[in-house]
């Protein structure tokens, strides 16, 4: 069972908590994984590097995000650990973000049940208490783009071919409120305004300039440069550095809690629409030819 939105759920099919592997590392820390959610502790430095790994794209599945939020939870009840590593396992991506299978062909009480798990992880990555770093090594399209957002400090590696930002009107659908105002408060009013309206996705010197990414480096400096921000943020006192976070982010985070439950109502009618399955399908299927 998980903790999702105060209430207690049980996990689905496949979900299982027993499947975890838990061993020690090396440094006598508690290492534990599942199946799409490697993390690796180094309880010496307080840093655990959570690596994404749902190939092909890190696509956000419910269950892929289900997990996610447990190992978030275990994380931040754990003492030993003061920062995360966000990273991606996938080679060349960071995450294809919402799984576009989750919002296409299936009935209300899922699209309910999916959404509530997306706001879940938001509010669960926005709201932590931890330092939060993504070292983004790939693509990082709308959902892979809102969970870097969520992080205190993002380190992008510099090809151009790893994109990120929110691209939902590409796709025919529109970034909800609380998507738009993580970009707001993260690259300014107008700058987001430009970027949602176009769906556009930046390469990393665009992505730099526009402040969507804090630093950009050469792939193979990304996981060192992630450590040495994190000691940066970590020489901060946590009570000092996690009150001011918390003044920054409430009234954002608030937002969305006070209305989670009409968010939710909101989502399941836009994405039941037949023009707006339509559309998911239209670019669902543009996506596999691209291949042939
Ligand atoms: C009134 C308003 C109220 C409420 C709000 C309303 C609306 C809700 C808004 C919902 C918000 C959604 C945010 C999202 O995150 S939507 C998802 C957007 N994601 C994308 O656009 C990314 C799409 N993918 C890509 O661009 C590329 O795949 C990528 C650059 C990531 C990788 O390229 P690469 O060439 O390496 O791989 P591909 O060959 O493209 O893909 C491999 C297989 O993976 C499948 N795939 C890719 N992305 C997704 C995805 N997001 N979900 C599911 N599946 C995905 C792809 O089809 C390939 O599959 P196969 O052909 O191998 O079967």
């Amino acid at each position: 069972m998980a903790l999702l939105a105060g209430r207690t759920v049980l996990l689905r099919a496949g979900v299982r908590l027993g499947a975890e592997a838990a061993t020690r590392g090396g440094n006598g820390a508690r290492r534990f994984a599942s199946h799409r959610v490697l993390v690796e502790p180094d309880a010496a430095a307080g840093i655990a590097t959570i690596k994404l790994k749902n190939p092909p794209v890190n696509s956000l599945s419910l269950e892929f995000l289900t997990e996610l939020i447990i190992c978030l939870e275990k994380l931040e009840n754990d003492k030993t650990f003061r920062g995360i590593i966000l990273t991606s396992d996938c080679p060349g991506i960071f995450s294809a973000g919402l799984d576009l299978r989750e919002m296409c062909g299936k009935n209300p009480a899922h699209y309910a049940e999916y959404w509530r798990a997306v706001q879940e992880i938001w509010l669960k990555l926005y709201l932590s208490n931890m330092v939060l770093v993504a070292a983004i090594n790939g693509a990082s399209p709308a959902g892979g783009c809102l969970m870097a957002l969520t992080c205190d400090y993002r380190v992008l590696a510099d090809n151009p071919r790893y994109r990120i930002g929110l691209n939902e009107t590409l796709l025919g659908i529109i970034a909800p409120f609380w998507f738009k105002d993580n970009l707001v408060n993260t690259i300014g009013h107008r700058a987001a305004d430009r970027a949602l309206q176009l769906g556009l996705l930046f390469p990393p010197t665009e992505a730099l300039q526009v402040g969507m990414v804090d630093q950009v480096v050469p792939e193979d400096q990304i996981h060192s440069t992630a450590l040495s921000v994190m000691s940066q943020w970590l020489a901060i006192p946590d009570h000092a550095r996690q009150l001011t976070k918390s003044m920054m982010r409430k009234a954002t985070a608030d937002h969305l809690i006070k209305q989670r439950e009409a968010d939710i109502q909101n989502f399941v009618s836009f994405i039941s629409k037949d023009s707006i399955q339509k559309s998911l399908q239209v670019y669902l299927e543009k996506l596999k030819q691209k291949k042939h």
